[in-house]
């Protein structure tokens, strides 16, 4: 079966910890041309805000995923795809390697393996509250990095390997080394993408481009801007 990302070049995150601009809807952000909504943030998640947000979305056309921070968070809602959840390969506990993970099975029991999906993370920016809550260690090198996506791909099966500067924009090198580590898994790049020009160039190395904050904090337009770069690359 092909991966749903298989075609997507563009995911719009949304935090339901946050605002959207006044006069900007999520009908609106829906409708930018992203190719997936993923719902999701570090801090002040909870079932109520996820659920709001998922079901202001629902109602539009764009495939919706949950990426939930923790087990307490997931939402079980008619309109999600699926989910995405995140793994911590550079995390200094391994609560948010393997842990969270057990406790959410534990919990829950039979998941709905079809439609949940992991994500290969290698947390960048130490200023970030990913960075803080999962005690990374961003102190990595390139090499690093591309050496960390290729054990996740050859030794550990990951088909995502997510590259995250979350609000900061990230090294070029060090997400080409990732790209260039990686035989068939996908290639997600968050972090920083605020116009054209710089989702163009991470777009030329990562498969997919994730655009989070610049839809709380600029709204529509900016966030089409960067959907047609991701396109165009
Ligand atoms: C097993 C389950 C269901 C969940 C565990 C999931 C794990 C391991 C989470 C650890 C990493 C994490 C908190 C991911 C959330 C997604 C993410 C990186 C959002 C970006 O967050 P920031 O932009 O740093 O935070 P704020 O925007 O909230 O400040
Ligand atoms: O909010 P920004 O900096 O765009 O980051 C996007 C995303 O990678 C966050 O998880
Ligand atoms: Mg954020």
């Amino acid at each position: 079966m092909t991966a749903p990302w298989a075609d997507w070049n563009h995911i719009l995150k949304l935090d339901p910890d946050k605002d959207l601009p006044e006069g900007v809807t999520y009908g609106d952000l829906c409708a930018t041309g992203t190719d997936a909504i993923e719902v999701g943030g570090t801090m002040g998640m909870t079932e109520e805000n996820m659920t709001a947000v998922i079901e202001a979305c629902a109602e539009h056309d764009v495939p919706l995923y949950q990426e939930p921070s923790n087990p307490s968070v997931v939402v079980e809602n008619d309109g999600l795809e699926g989910y995405l959840i995140p793994t911590v390969f550079n995390a200094g506990s391994p609560f948010w390697i393997t842990g969270a993970h057990k406790e959410w099975v534990r919990l829950e029991g039979d998941l709905e393996w079809d439609r949940t999906y992991m994500e290969a993370y290698i947390v960048m920016n130490p200023e970030a509250d990913v960075a803080t809550l999962t005690e990374a260690d961003c102190d990595l090198a390139a090499d690093d990095v591309a050496a960390y996506a290729t054990i996740a791909e050859q030794m550990f099966g990951q088909e995502i390997v997510y590259v995250e500067y979350s609000g900061t924009y990230g090294e070029e090198s060090v997400v080409e080394a990732a790209a260039e580590s990686l035989k068939e898994s996908a290639l997600f790049y968050g972090g920083g993408i605020h116009d054209y020009d710089s989702a163009h160039r991470m777009a030329t190395h990562a498969d997919v481009i994730v655009v989070g904050n610049l839809a709380h904090d600029e709204g529509v337009d900016a966030v089409r801007e960067t959907v047609k770069a991701a396109n165009d690359a």
